[in-house]
């Protein structure tokens, strides 16, 4: 479903990604794990198309995204929730989910995502900046979803959220995967949370992939290595 194939992504003359290569199917999910400065911000903003490749190819459902905007990357089916979350804070909850709406001609709110997300139910006529971390984080999800994607990316989604809410995180992610038969990629540092969620983990360092196993034969105290500074 996704295929990105020999990713180079550069700041100026210091390069940040050096030949990033993974694929992430249909109904799977998939983590990146890594310690901060690694690169998996850079190639998440390079997936939907914040930065440009100096060279390598993206590929969703056989089309090739890598060349275009990110609006057209949205249209091919591939979603984005930013790290720390963006929503609007001046905003209600409704509103923030409606801006994912933008280009549908329907602007209501499908029942779906407020019976994935109750709280947001709760919350809708609330401004998005009085919401707690972990309420803006599926704020910003369900965002993501409304536009139906195939792909949807998560740049450290646990990032700043207390662990209880963590764990509900977790289980809307397989919620998510098991109605839509989507493919989900998630970055991530927390090692508990990516074994709740994805099928296959990788971790890069120094902006490259320098391991991949599947969850079940994952060697946790080896991920910890990776990730412990
Ligand atoms: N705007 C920028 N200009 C120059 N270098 C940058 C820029 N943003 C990131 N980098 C560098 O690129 C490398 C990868 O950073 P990146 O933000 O992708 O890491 P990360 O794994 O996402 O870490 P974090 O969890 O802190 O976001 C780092 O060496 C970083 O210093």
């Amino acid at each position: 479903m996704l295929n990105v194939k020999d990713v180079f992504v550069a700041y100026g003359q210091s390069q940040a990604l050096h030949g990033i290569s993974f694929e992430a199917n249909r109904n799977e999910t998939v983590a990146i794990m890594g310690r901060n400065g690694m690169g998996k911000t850079t190639l998440f903003k390079s997936l939907i198309g914040v930065l440009p490749l100096k060279s390598g190819s993206i590929e969703v459902a056989g089309n090739a995204v890598h060349k275009d905007e990110s609006y057209k990357r949205v249209a091919k089916g591939i979603a984005y929730v930013p790290q720390g979350r963006m929503i609007f804070p001046t905003l209600t909850v409704e509103e923030n989910i409606q801006t994912g709406l933008e280009n549908a001609k329907v602007k209501k709110v499908p029942e779906e995502i407020y019976a994935l997300f109750p709280v947001l139910w709760d919350m809708r006529r609330r401004k998005g900046g009085n919401l707690s971390g972990g309420q803006q984080q599926q704020l910003a999800i369900a965002r993501a979803l409304v536009t139906d994607p195939k792909v949807l990316l998560l740049d450290e989604p646990t990032e700043g959220i207390q662990p209880s809410i963590i764990k509900d995180i977790a289980k809307a992610l397989n919620e998510i995967r098991k109605l839509r038969e989507i493919t989900i990629v998630v970055s991530e540092q927390v090692l508990s949370f990516a074994m709740d969620v994805a099928d296959r983990l990788f971790v890069i360092e120094g902006g490259r992939l320098v391991h991949e196993s599947t969850r079940a034969e994952t060697d946790t105290a080896r991920i910890k290595q990776f990730l412990s500074v």
